[in-house]
């Protein structure tokens, strides 16, 4: 068929290279009209792409457009809110809407034909309900705070403009109480609830919780779905159908399930808000907790942030009135916080030679908990065995020959690891330098801590949870059950176990070298310290009380810091309220805005140039431009990486610059052929 004899002219938004500088939606010619939403595939250059047919008039064509390659018709076209949800998000984080709206669609629809699909929702529609009716769950009682939190989400939820809620309660105040509570009653409207979880380990929990809870009231297959990156293709293509289609009335999921399509979205749960990983690192790097509010603004229902550490934005938030705040202060389940008890190195004698992670009293205190048969948590937030191997002759320490970072010594399997680019290689015998034997581990990482830990408490049953003891799948789920039904004594780990996890048995947490944050030049750095210190410290003393109170144990050089001060009283209060006025002195946010221009090459001095141009760019009174640094590694698999940060105190004055930016800079890249990637990072979480 001739191209131009095609009636209608359609927009459509997809993935086209940002160097082609083809931002916005291009036409294509097409036979019948298409609704927005519709998915198509539609040919760019030599290649067929997905695309989603958007909102607004096409121009009168005035050169042949190429036709529509093939429409999923059997597929109902995605809401206008959606499209709503991606033109915002595409415009606030400087991308396209065609790349971000391929980036958060489920990659298989770019690998189907229509007919593929139109069979997968025919399979769908074949999944039958389960025969037997699932029984009435037990609720707990909710106490008066949760009563209250929940009572006041169903107010904003009846009210015209509901304002965002931010649900502070401390650990093991009931949060997740609230939250069942509060999707019961938008189920039973009628509405479908968002869930969103930081960390994937997280959602297996989470969604039993949930299943369970619903069993009774949401009986047909696919009703509560997940949506995260560790699903399979098929299923994650089959849970968002679901959510599509408005079967799935619940759906649980990591920050990527904010783009889901809903069309009877009436509540959003953001847990952990506080947590870094809601905010993407590569790519559109959008921060889901802030969408999510976005989201529910735009559709009008209400939006609960839960967080025992809120972030230092959303607790201002709070404070200036825009989000309403709801206190919880009691655990639920009845035990107390933590006393917590910040342990002086100073204090001890020093021996020259000898690193004191474990200390004498710590491991005393370790050793009583063990003798009553109460389990403990160790963290430390850094994997392998050692941080470096270092050569006591010559001084050769074991760097990545691609990276400013050192390489990790893992014992388990003998070998040296990049952190930063994957390089991995055997143990060397001998230093690779000088030929001596005698080349020994510095510091200490989790695998070296259980490793003393069983040394020096013989008989404990030590457990390792990490992102290295949890590779294969299947591991973590094995591993935690394990901390649950009492088969671990004493569990070490990082990060990842520090949130989230309801411990019933846990009743002593140590941290064995906090410190290390305290002086980074990220000013963010104490707010992400004290959030992981009082998360990893509410994971002790969840289930009833016992005769010994539940402690958290600090180990700090620094312990008059006022960080660790607050930490010991459990007062985020006292700490939110000093880091802000800090802040607003600093003018940092949220008293202003940032994005950071990144630039990468394989010379520090070609990223450098590119930024400098791109800083001579910005002519604004209103908006600063500070000198490109490197990034904190600065070499990443022979990459050099270099940022500039430009600060506003106007949002909408940063976003009218930015947008006005980009075409600049991608006119720029092409006069700074060494330049290998650029991007604009909006409201950087790391600095
Ligand atoms: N009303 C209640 N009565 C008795 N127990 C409750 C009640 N509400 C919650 N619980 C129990 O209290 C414990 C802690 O609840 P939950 O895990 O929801 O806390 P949380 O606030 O999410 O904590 P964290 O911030 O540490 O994740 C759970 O074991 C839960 O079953
Ligand atoms: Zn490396």
């Amino acid at each position: 068929m001739a191209e131009s004899q095609l009636p209608e002219t359609v927009r459509v938004a997809v993935d086209a290279p940002q160097h082609s500088g083809l931002t916005a939606p291009l036409d294509y010619a097409s036979e019948q009209a298409l609704a927005p939403g519709s998915l198509v595939r539609v040919p760019l250059g030599r290649r067929e792409l997905l695309g989603v047919v958007w909102p607004g008039e096409a121009a009168a064509p005035d050169v042949a457009l190429r036709p529509v390659a093939a429409v999923f018709d059997a597929l109902p076209p995605l809401g206008q809110d959606w499209c709503r949800l991606l033109e915002f998000a595409a415009g606030y984080y400087q991308r396209s809407v065609g790349e971000l709206s391929s980036a958060v669609l489920p990659p298989q629809l770019r690998e189907l034909s229509p007919d593929q699909l139109a069979a997968r929702l025919r399979k769908l529609e074949r999944k039958a309900a389960k025969s037997a009716a699932p029984t009435e769950p037990a609720r707990p009682v909710l106490n008066g705070e949760q009563a209250e939190a929940v009572a006041r989400i169903e107010a904003q939820r009846a009210s015209a403009v509901p304002k965002p809620l931010l649900l502070f309660g401390v650990t093991g105040s009931g949060k997740t109480e609230v939250y069942l509570r509060a999707a019961e009653a938008a189920l039973a409207a009628g509405r479908q609830v968002l869930v969103l979880v930081p960390e994937i380990n997280l959602t297996p929990q989470l969604e039993a919780r949930f299943t369970e809870r619903f069993a009774a009231l949401l009986p047909e297959p696919l009703a509560i779905v997940s949506l995260h990156s560790a699903l399979t293709p098929a299923q994650r293509l089959q849970n968002w159908l679901a959510a599509h289609l408005g079967r799935a009335r619940l759906v649980l999921g990591t920050r990527l399930a904010v783009f889901a399509s809903l069309p009877d979205l009436g509540l959003i749960v953001v847990d952990e808000e506080h947590d870094p990983s809601y905010k993407q690192q590569d790519g559109a790097r959008y921060s889901a907790r802030d969408l999510a509010v976005w989201r529910a603004h735009d559709l009008k229902v209400p939006v609960v942030l839960g967080s025992a550490t809120p972030s230092l934005e959303s607790w201002q938030h709070a404070e200036s009135g825009r989000y309403e705040r709801l206190t919880m202060k009691l655990r639920a389940a009845g035990g107390d916080l933590p006393r917590v008890r910040l342990f002086d190195m100073k204090s001890l004698a020093a021996t020259p030679g000898v690193t004191t992670a474990l200390t004498a009293p710590l491991l005393g205190a370790l050793r009583e908990r063990l003798d009553r048969g109460e389990q403990s948590l160790v963290f430390l937030n850094r994997r392998g065995y050692a941080p470096v191997l270092h050569c006591g002759e010559c001084q050769w320490k074991s760097d990545c020959p691609h990276c400013s970072a050192w390489r990790v010594f893992h014992k388990r399997d003998r070998t040296l690891r990049c952190h930063h680019c994957g390089f991995t290689e055997r143990v060397p015998s001998a230093c690779p330098n000088c030929g001596n034997h005698d080349i020994a581990p510095i510091g200490r990482g989790t695998e070296r801590l259980e490793e003393q830990l069983a040394e020096a408490l013989p008989g404990a049953r030590v457990l390792r949870i990490d992102a290295d003891s949890t590779r294969r799948k299947g591991e973590l789920e094995a591993q935690l059950k394990a901390v649950h039904d009492g088969d671990v004594d004493i569990l070490v780990g990082t990060q990842m176990i520090t949130k989230g996890h309801d411990f019933q048995r846990i009743r002593f947490v140590a941290a064995v070298n906090p410190d290390g944050a305290l002086f980074s030049s990220d000013f963010r750095a104490p707010e992400r310290l004290f959030a992981l210190l009082m998360q990893a410290g509410g994971r002790a003393g969840r289930g009833a009380s016992g005769e010994h109170p539940a402690e958290m144990w600090v180990q700090t050089w620094h312990r008059d810091h006022a960080l660790y001060q607050a930490l010991a009283r459990h007062d985020y209060v006292r700490f939110a309220t000093d880091q802000l006025a800090e802040r607003r002195s600093a003018s940092l946010p949220p008293f202003s805005h940032l994005a950071l221009l990144r630039a990468e090459a394989r010379t520090a001095e070609a990223a450098q140039a590119f930024l400098a141009a791109a800083a001579e760019l910005v002519q604004d009174a209103e908006v600063l431009v500070y000198p490109p640094v490197p990034h904190a590694v600065a070499r990443v698999a022979d990459v050099e990486r270099m940022q500039m940060l430009v600060e506003a105190g106007q949002r909408a004055r940063l976003q009218a610059r930015l947008r006005a930016w980009m075409p600049a800079l991608i006119a720029l890249k092409k006069e700074h052929k060494a330049v290998l990637r650029w991007a604009v990072d909006v409201d950087p979480l790391a600095i």
